[in-house]
């Protein structure tokens, strides 16, 4: 049954899905109260780095999949964001440059040898949502970005102030996201609102974000596995070749 949902009990539905955000995962709230080791701050950025290098793919995708004409003139800036336009412009070079103020080789980053399993089927699974789902439900998956900016506002200060060893020059990332994501979360729930009116559709909407909630929680799960607490290596530098 198709009936019309009013929008704002929609949004109120799309944003509810907060409650299921990757802030509130254990591996993101030990990270902003400081209490990660260098090994597990640099096993999550050698891994999320897989999840930057995949976005603009995935927006590639729903570019390839979207008919409308102004929604592509946006929403081709977010590839841009991401790749930059030359050098290391963009948001992949940006993170790249974190890499390093963590204590990472760009190199070690680059050949994946850090990257856990989980972490790339995860990501896999959301490039491949957007190649295959409907656009307007690969669009509604990137809502997560809508829940995005307090939880980068904490974590630039918890960089800032609990990891001291972190050079600051590599935190331009999420300075850049703090202004970039509340204005494609804006657009895209401005898209979603205006596409999705029926009811079936606003559902479909509501589990493509929720959806997403998942990929990026499991995302945190294989990394919080692979990089469990220990006492040991808490405040050690680097390691062994290929050991983080
Ligand atoms: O660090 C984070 O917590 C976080 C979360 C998200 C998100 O909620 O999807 C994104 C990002 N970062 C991010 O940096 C980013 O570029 C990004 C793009 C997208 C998307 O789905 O299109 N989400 C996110």
């Amino acid at each position: 049954m198709t009936t019309l949902t009013d929008t704002g009990s929609f949004t109120a539905q799309l944003r509810a899905q907060s409650r299921r955000y990757h802030d509130q995962h254990p591996f993101h709230v030990k990270m902003n109260e400081g209490r990660l080791s260098r090994r597990q701050v640099r096993g999550w950025v050698a891994n999320r780095f897989y999840y930057q290098a995949n976005i603009p793919r995935k927006d590639a995708a729903i570019l390839a999949n979207c008919p409308d004409r102004e929604v592509r003139r946006r929403w081709v800036l977010r590839v841009l964001d991401h790749d930059g336009t030359t050098g290391d412009q963009g948001g992949i070079g940006a993170w790249l440059r974190l890499a390093e103020a963590v204590g990472l080789g760009r190199d070690e980053v680059l050949d994946e040898r850090h990257l856990v399993p989980g972490v790339r089927f995860a990501v896999d699974a959301y490039v491949n949502f957007a190649r295959t789902r409907p656009w307007v439900e690969a669009v509604a998956s990137s809502l997560t970005e809508l829940f995005a900016p307090d939880l980068m506002a904490d974590r630039l200060a918890a960089f800032e102030r609990r990891y001291p060893w972190i050079d600051r020059d590599g935190l331009g990332y999420f300075r850049s996201r703090l202004a970039q994501a509340p204005r494609d979360a804006e657009h895209a729930l401005q898209v979603v609102t205006e596409h999705c009116r029926s009811a079936d559709e606003q559902a479909r909407a509501v589990a493509a974000l929720s959806f997403k909630c998942e990929v990026l929680w499991s995302i945190l799960d294989a990394i919080d596995q692979a990089f469990p607490d220990s006492d040991s290596d808490s405040d050690s530098d680097s390691d062994e070749a290929g050991q983080l």
